[in-house]
């Protein structure tokens, strides 16, 4: 009779089992698996004696019931993709007597047809969902503060200090320096140590917007504003970070009549959407950002001098990467980790002669460069280590280039170049200045811009 009653009861079991959900599935606390339905097996295409005893992991993807069968933490209605489709799964911790012995999985996907349907749709949801949630950190959010600044040089210790002392308080900071040098970091850096941090970072590359969109974008317009104008009218970037800071990289690139509006929204610190007559106030902190040589721009009229007086209440400058070879170890470590936990892709050592190939590079595209010739590194490295050969081959004939085919006088014709273009930055164009520093006189550091085609 007992035998009966368990037989029927195992019977009863499974049947259920079989009838209510489309698949069901128990582990051990090991995580290897003890039963699977018939159903189960068969959309997965395995089948049950084969699957019994192996670990939940080798058949079924991106599966957490290991898991809830080790912390003993039910999972309910979670989304799990299975097959290209996701199906709804709950994972619920078996016990005997309090101590935990295993877990039993169901998943849902009852009628296919239907649930293709609805696959479809969740799929689209996610990956609209995942665009928006890009898009809003690149624009909204300070995603860097200064700890993600890496290098020990005295050049990355001094603006450290200086990021920390301007970020308080509203004053307008100018970031100088060239492509790739980090400024955007700072920006992000200066806004999250601020009284502002709470609120928006809205960045705005005032280059890669078209010119008749620019003054839409920065501050908004009303309804009927232009043909095409939406509906209820668009909120610009300058209202959008009302409370908080605006970050204008490549100011450089803002056209002449932009300028002049932006100047009035920095007096007046109230801007006019496009189309409307009447102005909105605002309180936003402003931080731009470019990598050209501003003041030979107001000596040819091509940026107006009263803006950079209204955006350069202080101004950060940031060296390229060859000025500060010392920061080149750590930076390249630094982005070794950093690519390697994305790739998942066991990488851990760069050996000698692949440092000394980065420490001799001139690095041109500074850090966003180096970031992008470790990530090719990991790429093709082997046996966890970078060598010459994962490194990209520009590199190595880089070097070659300056070492065999350049005498001795063209190589220090380049690091006067080199020098006089450093000082130049320096002393924000100020010829004077800088025939000064290097102790010589105005007409032959003119002699010797002209001899080395540098724009002044
Ligand atoms: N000191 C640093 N430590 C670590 N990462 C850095 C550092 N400086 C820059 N980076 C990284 O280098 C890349 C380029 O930096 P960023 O975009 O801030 O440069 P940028 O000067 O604003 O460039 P662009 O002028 O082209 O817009 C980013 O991925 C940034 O995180």
């Amino acid at each position: 009779m007992e035998t009966k009653v368990n037989f029927f009861r195992e019977e009863v079991v499974k049947s259920f089992f079989e009838s209510v959900y489309d698949g069901v599935v128990v582990v051990d606390c090991d995580g290897i698996i003890q039963y699977m339905s018939s159903t189960y097996c068969r959309f997965l295409d395995v089948k049950p004696e084969h699957v019994v005893g192996t670990h939940v992991e080798m058949v079924i993807e991106n599966t957490r019931m290991h898991i809830v069968a080790k912390t003993g933490k039910e999972e309910i209605n979670d989304l799990q993709l299975l097959q290209g489709n996701y199906v709804i799964a709950n994972r619920i911790p078996i016990r005997r007597k309090g101590k935990l012995i295993g877990a039993i999985g169901t998943i849902i996907f009852n009628d296919l047809g239907k649930w293709q349907e609805m696959n479809v749709h969740i799929k689209k949801l996610l990956n609209e969902l995942d665009f928006y949630r890009k898009e809003w950190n690149e624009t909204n959010g300070a995603n860097y503060s200064l700890q993600d600044l890496v290098g020990t040089s005295d050049e990355i210790g001094h603006l450290k200090e200086q990021v920390v002392k301007l970020a308080g308080g509203d004053i307008a900071v100018l970031i100088r320096g060239e492509s790739g040098t980090g400024k955007e970091l700072i920006a992000h850096s200066i806004h999250q140590l601020s009284e502002r941090s709470r609120k928006q970072f809205v960045k705005v590359n005032c280059g890669s917007i078209p010119e008749h969109l620019l003054e839409s974008e920065l501050f908004g317009y009303v309804e009927g504003a232009f043909t095409g104008a939406k509906k209820g009218g668009k909120m610009g970037k300058f209202k959008f970070a009302d409370g908080g800071t605006i970050f204008l990289d490549e100011i450089g690139d803002m056209p002449e009549y932009m300028q002049v509006k932006l100047l009035r929204v920095l007096q007046e610190k109230e801007i006019e959407p496009v189309g409307s007559l009447q102005s909105e106030k605002v309180d936003v902190r402003v931080i731009t950002a470019t990598n050209r040589p501003i003041e030979k721009m107001i000596e040819r009229n091509k940026f107006r001098e009263d803006l950079f007086y209204r955006i350069n209440a202080a101004q950060l400058f940031l060296p390229p990467l060859r000025e500060r070879r010392e920061d080149l170890k750590i930076l390249a470590r630094h982005f070794l980790q950093k690519v390697t936990a994305r790739m998942n892709k066991r990488v851990n050592r760069i050996d000698e002669d692949a440092l000394a190939l980065i420490k001799d590079y001139h690095w041109p595209g500074n850090i966003r460069e180096l970031e992008n010739a470790i990530e090719v590194a990991v790429h093709l490295s082997e046996e966890g280590t970078i060598d010459v050969h994962s490194l990209p081959s520009y590199l190595n004939r880089g070097r070659k280039d300056y070492t065999e085919k350049r005498t001795l006088k063209q190589q220090l014709e380049d690091t006067e170049k080199q020098i006089i273009e450093q000082a130049l930055k320096k002393y924000q164009y100020d010829k004077l200045k800088v025939a000064e520093s290097l102790g010589m006189g105005k007409s032959s550091l003119y002699d010797k811009l002209k001899r080395h085609n540098i724009m002044y």
